[in-house]
């Protein structure tokens, strides 16, 4: 029986969003309008990754979205994802989100597709993570699912990991989807006992998501974007909200039985 946990809560990515209203100089779709709607709908957080290239979120958004998130949802959560070698930490600073989530990302990166290494990331993150902290930003660390890592990870000062999820989605429907949840349960596990939160991203939807609720223990958070905008495209974004809340409650109802 897994302990009980909170429920998992909706960061919505509005990353391609802005990828869509880049394309014209009309401003259109929004972003701050994006967030808004999935925000009345239920979401408990809104994340944006502004890569060094601007090709979606650009600093503009980040501000936009961190006044409209203190001005009038000031209990959901803000998480600015990035890599804080790179251009993350300006943005920390200057707004101080909820969550700073720190991805290993080189600056031309297609997408994100690993995590961080222990130990040799360690001495270049910790006075990073330990300056975050200081401005009262919690710090998410993208992972892959190694056990053996965690450790590491608290030692560096983080609060949370994020376990990236795009090997687990990729084996959604083939044989080797248990073998690839038992390897995120492990990891999550291994997190919990080290004193960390677990947050979840990377390619999670609406087929593969409450099996991954429902078997990795203490998950806090998943950020979901491009798969979300995709949904959205055709039902909208409230209905894609509740689309996703429903898919976490049917993961936490499987979790509980
Ligand atoms: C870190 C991660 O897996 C995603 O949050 C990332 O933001 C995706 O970035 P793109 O939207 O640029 O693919
Ligand atoms: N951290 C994962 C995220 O924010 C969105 O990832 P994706 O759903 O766009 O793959």
């Amino acid at each position: 029986m897994t302990a009980a946990y909170p429920r998992t809560s909706l960061s919505v990515n509005v990353n391609k969003v802005a990828l869509v209203r880049n394309t014209r100089h009309l401003g259109i779709p929004g972003v701050a309008r994006a967030a808004r709607l999935c925000l009345a709908a239920g979401a408990q957080g809104i994340t944006v990754h502004p890569r060094p290239d601007g090709r979606h979120i650009r600093a503009h958004d980040v501000h936009e979205l961190a006044e409209l998130l203190a001005q009038d949802w000031p209990g959901r959560e803000y998480n600015i994802e990035g890599n804080p070698t790179q251009n993350l930490m300006e943005f920390i600073r200057a707004v101080r989100p909820s969550q700073a989530t720190f991805v290993p990302d080189g600056e031309d990166q297609f997408t994100s597709d690993h995590g961080w290494s222990f130990p040799q990331d360690a001495e270049r993150l910790a006075p990073l993570v330990a300056e975050c902290r200081a401005l009262g930003v919690r710090v998410s660390l993208f992972m892959d699912p190694v056990p053996e890592q965690m450790q590491a990870v608290r030692a560096v000062g983080a609060d949370r990991i994020e376990l990236y999820t795009e090997p687990y989605a990729c084996a959604w429907g083939t044989p080797q989807q248990e073998e690839q949840l038992a390897r995120y349960a492990a990891a999550a596990q291994a997190a919990l006992e080290a004193g960390l939160g677990v947050n979840a991203g990377h390619d999670l939807n609406q087929d593969n998501l409450a099996a991954f609720v429902a078997r990795v223990p203490g998950l806090l958070e998943v950020s979901i974007g491009h798969a979300f905008m995709s949904d959205a495209l055709e039902l909208g974004y409230a209905a894609a909200v509740r689309a996703y809340q429903q898919c976490i409650d049917d993961g936490m109802a499987r979790r509980r039985s």
